[in-house]
C-alpha cells in the first residue's frame, strides 16, 4: 500500500548502491552487479523504503506526497546498511595477554589445548554478570553502528554449560530489544569442550543435544545452531549429530568449517543443508563444489585469517568462480578477530581474498543478509524493504577499501531513523 507521506527523503546522492535484483544470494558474475545509480534519491516512510533510484524517478514516484524531512547527501556514496553475519559479540574479558604467545609462534589450537583461547574467554564469561555482558556488548554494537553496521548475527558459545549459554542468549535478546542495531541469535554450545568434560567430548555432545538444544528452543532464544568442527574440537561425526538434532528441532544451521584442517566441514554443511559455512580456509575443491550444488553461503572472515597470521586465506576467487555465494563478516570475538569494523574487512577482502569492491559490498549486504535468513527484509534498497542505509564520506566504492584503517561513515539510517550523523551517535 502506498504511504500517505514521506518521512525522510535522502537526495543529492552521488552514487547510490541499491543491490536491487533477483531475491536470494548473488553468485558468480551477479556478485559484481550492485545496482549502482548515479544521482539518486531514497524516499522512506514508516521505516521502510518507498522508492530508491534515479532522483527524477523517485520524485515521480512520490509526487503529491508531503515530505516531512529531507537530507542532502551532498554527493556522497550511499549503500544498504552493512550486515555482519558472524560474530561472537557477547563475551567477558579480552585476550591481549595471548599476543606474546602468538608472536612466539604458538598456534591457535595449541593455545586452546593448553586451556587458553576460547576457554580463557569461557572463564571470563562465566564470571561476568548478565549486566556486565550487556554493557560490554552494547559498547561494541555502538562501534559497529558508527562503522556502518545495522544488523548483526551474535552467537553464544562462551558459556558451555546450560545456564551460562542461556545467560549469553538472554543478553543477545535484550540487546536486540533495546539497541537500534538488529540482532539475529545463534546457539553455539558446541564451540569448545568445556574443561569439566575434558577427554569426554561424547558426553558433552550428549548434554548439548539432550539438554541445551531443547531448552534453548523452548525459551525461543536462538534461530540458528552453529558448531566448531575442527581438529581437537568437534569431529565431523559429532558436528553432524548436533546439527541433525538442531535441524529436527527447527533451528537453521551454520558450521565453522575447515578453518585450520580440511576435515570435510564444507561437505557436511552441504549434506545437512546449512544456510552457511564459515571460515573455509582449508576447504578442498570437492568441498566448494558441494557447497555450490547445495547453495550453502560461504561466510569468509579475512580479519580472522589476518589476525591469526594464516599462511593463506579463504579462496574467494575460486568460490565465486564455482558459483558459491560469498558473504563477509568481522567474526568479532576476543581471540581470533578482535575488531568490530566491517570497513577493515573490506580492505582485507580485497587485498587477501582478491575480491573487487563490488563483490565486497555484495558480500556485506545482500549475501550477508541471506546468510542470516534476512534476504527478504534487508540487504538491498528496494521498495518495501527496511530503510537501513549508510552515507559514506566517499564518492565511489573503491575508496572504502583503498583508504584503509579509518572510518568513512558520515550518516547511518536505521529503520528510517538517523542513528549516526556527522560520524557521531545521535541515540
Ligand atoms: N574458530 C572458532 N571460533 C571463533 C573464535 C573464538 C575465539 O577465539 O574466542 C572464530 O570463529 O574465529
Ligand atoms: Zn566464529
Amino acid at each position: 500500500m502506498k504511504p500517505q507521506r514521506v518521512d525522510l527523503l535522502v537526495h543529492n546522492i552521488g552514487l547510490l548502491v541499491t543491490m536491487r535484483g533477483k531475491p536470494g544470494p548473488r553468485r558468480g558474475r551477479d556478485m559484481s552487479d550492485v545496482g549502482a545509480v548515479t544521482g539518486g534519491s531514497v524516499a522512506i516512510a514508516d521505516g521502510k523504503i518507498v522508492a530508491a533510484g534515479p532522483e527524477a524517478d523517485v520524485w515521480a514516484e512520490i509526487a503529491g506526497l508531503a515530505v516531512d524531512r529531507t537530507l542532502d547527501a551532498k554527493g556522497r556514496l550511499v549503500t544498504p546498511g552493512l550486515v555482519d553475519p558472524h560474530t561472537h559479540l557477547v563475551h567477558g574479558g579480552s585476550r591481549e595477554h595471548e599476543l606474546e604467545l602468538k608472536l612466539k609462534g604458538v598456534p591457535y589450537l595449541e593455545i586452546l589445548a593448553q586451556g587458553g583461547g576460547i576457554l580463557s574467554t569461557v572463564r571470563a564469561t562465566r564470571a561476568a554478570s548478565e549486566n556486565e555482558l550487556y554493557e560490554k556488548a552494547w559498547k561494541s554494537l555502538n562501534i559497529m553502528m558508527l562503522y556502518g553496521t545495522t544488523t548483526v548475527e551474535a552467537k553464544s558459545g562462551y558459556g558451555l554449560a546450560l545456564e551460562d549459554e542461556l545467560k549469553q542468549l538472554r543478553v543477545i535478546k535484550r540487546l536486540n530489544e533495546t539497541h537500534p542495531v538488529d540482532l539475529v541469535s545463534t546457539f553455539m554450545g558446541a564451540h569448545a569442550v568445556p574443561p569439566e568434560y575434558k577427554g569426554r567430548s561424547g558426553e558433552y555432545v550428549k548434554l548439548v543435544i539432550d539438554e541445551m538444544l531443547p531448552e534453548v528452543k523452548r525459551q525461543g532464544l536462538a534461530e540458528f545452531c552453529d558448531v566448531f568442527c575442527e581438529h581437537g574440537v568437534f569431529t565431523v561425526d559429532e558436528s553432524r549429530e548436533i546439527l541433525a538434532a538442531a535441524k529436527e528441532l527447527g533451528f537453521g544451521l551454520k558450521l565453522h568449517a575447515d578453518e585450520i584442517e580440511p576435515l570435510g566441514g564444507a561437505q557436511l554443511a552441504a549434506e545437512l543443508g546449512c544456510i552457511s559455512a564459515e571460515h573455509l580456509l582449508a576447504t578442498t575443491d570437492e568441498g566448494l563444489k558441494a557447497m555450490s550444488d547445495a547453495s550453502v553461503i560461504a561466510v569468509c572472515l579475512p580479519a580472522t585469517s589476518f589476525n591469526l597470521r594464516a599462511k593463506s586465506h579463504a579462496r574467494a576467487r575460486d568460490m565465486i568462480e564455482l558459483g558459491v555465494p560469498v558473504a563477509l563478516s568481522t567474526d568479532y570475538n576476543p581471540g581470533s578477530s578482535p575488531t568490530e569494523s566491517l570497513q577493515l574487512v573490506m580492505t582485507l577482502a580485497c587485498l587477501h581474498l582478491g575480491m573487487t569492491p563490488e563483490e565486497v559490498i555484495t558480500g556485506m549486504t545482500m549475501n550477508a543478509a541471506c546468510a542470516i535468513g534476512r534476504g527478504d527484509v534487508i540487504g538491498s534498497l528496494e521498495p518495501g524493504k527496511q530503510a537501513d542505509l549508510v552515507l559514506f564520506d566517499a564518492t565511489n566504492l573503491a575508496y572504502l577499501p583503498y583508504h584503509f584503517g579509518i572510518n568513512h561513515v558520515d550518516t547511518v539510517i536505521k529503520k528510517g531513523r538517523i542513528v549516526v550523523a556527522d560520524g557521531q551517535l545521535t541515540v
